[in-house]
């Protein structure tokens, strides 16, 4: 009985030894992916490529016992992947910036599925250490506190070196606070025009400084006052007027893979 037990988890060290030689495998060719990518400027992700792979996975395991679990790894597998794709195309943080409703929180969503990279909301990091609602703070302790909340965790934020940061929309207001983001990552200015705006956030009451002025007009001069500062910190702009999150998010990823080319090249 012993023995029995002996010969079977020999059998699973050779087989983790196996797993392991061909994880190592994979990875190799990832990354000789990535190189060829860079070569011919080919998109970084491309999740038709990733979808095939799984399809091929699940007939593989069709009717098989523990076919759930097996594709449940390979996920896992392809997330790594994503992972080790994005780690070697940016070596910093990606920072968003824009006016409210630009779309700072949805495509920063979007980007750390496809990147595999940690997100973090500055808005949501300030509200948990707080312990309130942004329109709370500005009703309780005023204007210029959240502000000083925003140097604050930009600040905190020195120590990330991967994430995707959706900063708040009055963060690049302060030439600190641009001197801070510029130091921390690549930062990115997602544009809209003020009707795209507005049609965005008219249903919300979560943005104090648009409460009681939702229309184009305050919108369109509210974001004119900004532009001169968005544009100071920005790296790269994408408009974002009647685009998809996908398609933003990919716009986005070439136009930053081709900036990161052309410095390394000047460099
Ligand atoms: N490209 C887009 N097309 C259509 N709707 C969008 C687009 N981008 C974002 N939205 C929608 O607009 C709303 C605001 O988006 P989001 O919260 O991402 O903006 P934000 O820039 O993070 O704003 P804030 O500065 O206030 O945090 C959401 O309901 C979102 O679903
Ligand atoms: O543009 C702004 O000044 C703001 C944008 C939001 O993200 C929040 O940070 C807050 O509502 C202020
Ligand atoms: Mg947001």
């Amino acid at each position: 009985m012993e023995r029995e037990l002996t010969g079977l988890r020999e059998i699973i060290g050779d087989c983790d030894k196996e797993i392991v030689q061909a994880l190592k495998t994979r990875m190799e060719c990832i990354e000789g992916i990535i190189q060829y990518k860079r070569n011919h400027g080919l998109p970084v992700l491309q999740p038709e490529q990733e979808k095939k792979q799984l399809d091929r996975i699940c007939k593989e395991v069709e009717g098989t016992p523990f076919g759930e679990e097996i594709i449940h790894i390979f996920e896992r597998i392809m997330e790594n992947s994503r992972k080790i794709q994005a780690k070697a195309l940016f070596d910093r943080n990606i920072l968003l910036i824009g006016f409210m409703g630009a779309g700072k929180s949805t495509v920063s969503a979007c980007l750390g599925k496809m990147l595999a990279m940690e997100t973090i909301e500055m808005d949501r990091f300030i509200e948990e250490k707080e312990g309130m609602k942004i329109s709370q703070i500005f009703d309780v302790h005023g204007e210029e506190y959240f502000r000083n909340c925003e140097s604050n965790t930009l600040i905190e934020l020195r120590s990330k070196n991967h994430a995707v940061i959706s900063c708040g929309g009055g963060v690049p207001l302060r030439p600190h606070n641009v001197e801070l983001m510029k130091k921390n990552g690549y930062v990115i200015w997602l544009t809209a025009k003020p009707e795209a705006i507005l049609e965005r956030v008219k249903d919300s009451t979560e943005r104090p400084l648009l409460n009681g002025h939702m229309n184009v007009s305050y919108i369109s001069s509210l974001m004119e006052s900004r532009r001169e500062k968005y544009s100071a910190a920005a790296d790269l702009i994408i408009d974002t007027t009647g685009k998809e999150i996908v398609e933003i998010c990919e716009e986005l990823l070439q136009k930053l893979s081709a900036m990161q080319k052309n410095k390394k090249e000047d460099e």
